[in-house]
């Protein structure tokens, strides 16, 4: 995948990244990107979200976090958590390729330990959008951790990827029956596939 972007995309050119990765991953070999379809909503809620701190768990190769980096405005902040060291070294390149590394701070560790370090390591009051794209029953418990360490506020905007496939049934059944979320589904397709997948974007309410 790092080779289809060094070879076919331009250096600086975030569009041409995130292109580069949908053909290979449509033609070559399917990956775990969130993928072109669900690419477009994540891109629309980022637009209207407008975030100046976004948290990111599960970096994989990078393809949402050049799609996320690309759209903040210049001060913004995307923190991204990977813990598997091979994948966090192909992000690294595929997020400078992209001309994006002032953007993003890719951080490798696990997310539950480094949620509640968020404040004193970095600075971060709150985030205004955290992109859940993990292990899928790392979801529910990461977020109930965002809640306990204070770093979501009123306002926050959690979007979460695969809520159908493969799917995070706690998840889902925590957030949709919290009154301390408003939650939304957007249907869509697994990514490169025409299987049903899904976001299910959820706005904290204090
Ligand atoms: C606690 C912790 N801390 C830090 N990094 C963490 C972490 N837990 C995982 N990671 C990292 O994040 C990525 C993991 C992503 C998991 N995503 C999926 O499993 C996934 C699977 C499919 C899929 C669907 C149908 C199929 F038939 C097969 C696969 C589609 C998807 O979109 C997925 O996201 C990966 O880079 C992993 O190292
Ligand atoms: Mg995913």
């Amino acid at each position: 995948m790092l080779a289809a972007v060094q070879k076919n995309a331009t250096r600086g050119d975030p569009r041409s990244v995130v292109k580069a990765i949908d053909q290979f991953c449509r033609q070559k070999e399917w990956a775990m990107n969130v993928g072109d379809e669900k690419g477009c909503i994540l891109d629309s809620v980022v637009t209207e979200v407008n975030p100046a701190t976004v948290l990111e768990l599960g970096t994989y190769c990078g393809y949402s976090t050049v799609r996320i980096a690309s759209l903040l405005p210049s001060n913004a902040k995307l923190i991204t958590l990977e813990f598997n060291p091979d994948y966090a070294a192909i992000a690294c390149q595929v997020i400078a390729w992209a001309g994006l590394e002032d953007k993003v701070q890719l951080v490798e560790g696990a997310s539950g330990d480094w949620i509640p370090k968020m404040k004193e390591k970095f600075g971060i009051e709150t985030f205004d959008l955290v992109f859940l794209d993990h292990w899928k029953d790392r979801y529910l418990p990461d977020t109930k951790l965002m809640e306990e360490c204070g770093l979501l506020r009123k306002g926050s905007i959690l979007l979460a990827d695969n809520v159908i496939c493969p799917g995070t049934p706690d998840y889902l059944e925590y957030i949709r029956n919290s009154p301390r979320y408003k939650s939304q589904y957007f249907k869509s397709h697994l990514e490169y596939t025409k299987v049903e997948d899904g976001l299910e974007k959820s706005v904290f309410l204090g």
